[in-house]
């Protein structure tokens, strides 16, 4: 008996841009599933920064993060710099075979318009996601909203979805799929690791530093999560007790890492606690401490014991 031939397997990276808020962490949250898949074997290429991978009958979506894209405060530059920024995102976006510009439904605008023609520029097919559909209630008026956006731009697709109320997803996943090269999974089964909370909540607490420091970030950095409790919470069923660390190398930097008045720290503890509450679905109480280690990058035991010894 003949079998019949195996259907095709398409995988690639795809990019997921937008401007702050529009909803891209809940996106990749509702594609990858309630586990946040993360590599745990491989050494990451610096330019990405892997969101999570969501791999599916047919197909393995590879969700990345271009920081090259972004300026400074998190916005795209204006169009005068268009060239400039041409020129970084071929080289952000190496590697990437498609991207998901996302949106918020009913909105249209300079800077989504010059990421669209980021996008196009460095060649990649775009997938508009129009996201937070739940939010508009007169659902007629998007047809014409899609039109006016459509007009005159070339995008593989269109998707109103709700990341949130999670509709539309399975529609958009196969439009992406399509835009990915024919090829067997990119990272096998045996090397997606759903990581523990408590790894997540160093890296929830480490992208906060990232995003708030930028380029004023320590190199030595680094994050350890010193306690991880669960209790019982009678409003939100769990709640989760964290302390953090925050590890810098001097005293100066243990100081750019506060702020002042502490406004910073207070600043990135709140921020990371908002995305740990929203991913573990519980409440947190998240404490966080800047301590100086002299010279810990030399150390070999203590570089073990953050965890970066044996690998
Ligand atoms: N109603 C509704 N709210 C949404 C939807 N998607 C995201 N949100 C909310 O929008 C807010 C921002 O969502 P995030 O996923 O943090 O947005 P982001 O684009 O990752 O934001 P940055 O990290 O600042 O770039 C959160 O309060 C989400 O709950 C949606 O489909 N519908």
């Amino acid at each position: 008996m003949s079998q019949p031939p195996p259907a095709a397997h398409h995988a690639g990276h795809v990019a997921v841009i937008g401007r702050p808020n529009v909803g891209k962490s809940t996106l990749v949250n509702a594609l990858v599933g309630a586990n946040v898949s993360i590599v745990s074997n491989r050494p990451q290429t610096t330019r990405h920064r892997l969101l999570g991978i969501a791999s599916v009958p047919g197909g393995q979506l590879v969700l990345v993060d271009t920081p090259g894209l972004h300026r400074e405060g998190g916005r795209l530059a204006s169009s005068a710099l268009n060239r400039v920024l041409n020129r970084a995102a071929r080289g952000a976006l190496e590697g990437v075979d498609a991207a998901a510009l996302v949106v918020e439904a009913g909105r249209w605008d300079e800077e989504d318009a010059l990421a669209y023609d980021t996008l196009r520029a460095s060649g990649l097919p775009v997938v508009l996601v129009v996201n937070q559909v739940d939010r508009v209630a007169d659902k007629a008026s998007l047809l014409p909203y899609l039109q006016r956006i459509n007009e005159g731009r070339e995008f593989a697709a269109l998707h109103p979805v709700s990341a949130l109320k999670r509709t539309g997803l399975d529609a958009l996943v196969a439009s992406l799929l399509a835009q990915l090269p024919e090829q067997p999974p990119l990272y096998g089964e045996d090397e997606i690791t759903d990581r523990s909370q408590r790894f997540l909540a160093g890296e929830l607490v480490r992208e906060q530093l990232m995003r708030q420091l930028g380029a004023e970030l320590p190199y030595a950095t680094t994050v350890e999560i010193e306690s991880f409790t669960e209790e019982p919470s009678p409003k939100a069923g769990v709640m989760y007790r964290i302390g953090a660390v925050i590890w810098v190398e001097r005293e100066g930097q243990k100081a750019i890492v506060i702020g002042k008045g502490g406004t910073r720290l207070r600043d990135i503890g709140k921020r990371a606690r908002e995305r740990m509450e929203q991913l573990f679905d519980a409440k947190v109480f998240l404490q966080t401490w800047v301590r100086v280690r002299e010279g810990w990058s030399d150390d070999e035991s203590a570089l073990r014991s953050l965890g970066y010894g044996d690998s």
